[in-house]
């Protein structure tokens, strides 16, 4: 597996090794003794999934403690990390990432980050690993499309869920 780092501090791109035979395809999705080896020394305590159709955004979303390890278990998704440490001189910097099925990319977002994600396949199942358990208190939610984060998203009128509509402005 490769690991590359990215445009945002802490938020690490894993590409992870597959291999393919008549049969499909084999891939590792986590090995602790080797993400460790990478410097991903993460204690992960909860697996989670959302299953989410075309065209909806979930995000952005994000606490103060956790790390997250995401990945796309089926479909294609259109994914977003941004900086939402308000110390931090790259606070609303924001990059984006394409995960999918096909690729098997993963994403390592640091506490104080939040990400977003919009289905871009018919259906998607989204994975991610993550070093606390569910506070839902302890989680902020940024709105999509808030004109000062300018994030750049491939669809006009996503859907959203309450609490994403109802997200804050920076
Ligand atoms: C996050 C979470 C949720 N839930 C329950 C609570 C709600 O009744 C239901 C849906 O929760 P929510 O609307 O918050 O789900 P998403 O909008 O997909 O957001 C979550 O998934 C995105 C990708 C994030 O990264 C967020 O940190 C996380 O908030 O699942 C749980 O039971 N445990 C959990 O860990």
């Amino acid at each position: 597996m490769e690991v590359e780092t990215t445009q945002l501090a802490g938020v690490m791109l894993i590409k992870p090794q597959f291999f393919e035979d008549f049969r499909g395809e084999y891939v590792e999705t986590y090995n602790e003794s080797e993400y460790i080896s990478k410097g991903i020394t993460c204690k992960f305590i909860q697996d989670d999934i959302s299953i989410s159709t075309q065209n909806v955004i979930r995000g952005i979303h994000g606490d103060a403690e956790t790390w997250k390890l995401i990945s796309c278990l089926h479909g294609k998704f259109y994914f977003v990390v941004v900086n939402c440490d308000t110390e931090s001189s790259d606070f609303g910097k924001w990059q984006s990432f394409t995960l999918s099925d096909k690729n098997r990319w993963q994403i390592l977002v640091p506490p104080k980050h939040g990400n977003g994600h919009l289905v871009i396949s018919e259906s998607t199942i989204f994975h991610y690993k993550q070093t606390t358990y569910y506070n839902p208190k302890g989680q902020f939610t940024y709105t999509w499309n808030d004109p000062k984060l300018n994030i750049w998203w491939p669809v006009k009128n996503p859907i959203i869920s309450r609490r994403d509509e109802e997200g804050r402005f920076v």
